[in-house]
């Protein structure tokens, strides 16, 4: 299995309430590439990430069904975590080498998401992301979440990289 981004985050990266390993209240989300199985991640053309994140009973909407603001960030920090891949391997960065932490600070500039129909509760949620731009320091994603191998969301992130202001904030 590829290595997850945010394990490689810096400490003052690592808070966020969706995808920060050191936040214990969180979701702790997980991004990755998607490996083709032989060992080698996909290539350019092919290459997608891949987030996925078991709803707790608190993430309920209704019962049966997922809060949609859940959803949303679910898909949020699959956008972030997916744009710091791309920055990442588009800069020669060594994910796990001493350099990993570089290029990989992206906060969220826009979040589209559309609630295709309701998520149910129960079956792990699998977001795939498309890297659909790299634009200077602007990442486009396209994100697709499916239940039980059914689309129930759609998103597209479009991910900055985090203002000195932020970081210096933290
Ligand atoms: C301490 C660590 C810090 C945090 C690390 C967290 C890592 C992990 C946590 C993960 C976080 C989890 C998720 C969270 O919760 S992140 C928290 C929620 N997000 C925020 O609070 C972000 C607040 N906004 C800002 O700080 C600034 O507005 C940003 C940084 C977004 C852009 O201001 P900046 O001055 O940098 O931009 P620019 O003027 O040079 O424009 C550059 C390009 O970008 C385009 N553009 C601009 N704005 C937007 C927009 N809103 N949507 C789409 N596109 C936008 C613009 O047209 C131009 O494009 P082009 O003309 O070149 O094509």
């Amino acid at each position: 299995m590829e290595p997850a981004i945010q394990d490689h985050y810096p400490d003052d990266a690592a808070a966020c309430y969706g995808c920060g390993r050191l936040n214990d209240q969180g979701l702790q989300l997980k991004t990755r590439w998607v490996s083709d199985g032989s060992g080698e991640t996909a290539t350019e053309t092919e290459s997608a990430t891949e987030t996925v994140f078991t709803p707790r009973p608190e993430h309920t909407a209704m019962p049966g069904f997922v809060y949609g603001g859940l959803v949303a960030s679910v898909i949020d920090c699959s956008g972030t975590g997916s744009a710091s891949l791309a920055a990442t391997r588009d800069r020669g960065i060594d994910l796990v080498g001493e350099t990993g932490s570089d290029a990989v600070r992206f906060v969220t500039g826009t979040l589209e998401v559309r609630y295709q129909r309701p998520t149910p509760m129960g079956p792990p949620l699998v977001v795939r992301g498309r890297i659909a731009e790299v634009k200077g320091r602007k990442v486009t994603v396209e994100l697709t979440m499916t239940a039980n191998g059914e689309t129930v969301a759609t998103g597209r992130v479009i991910a900055l990289e985090a203002p000195d202001t932020m970081r210096a904030a933290g």
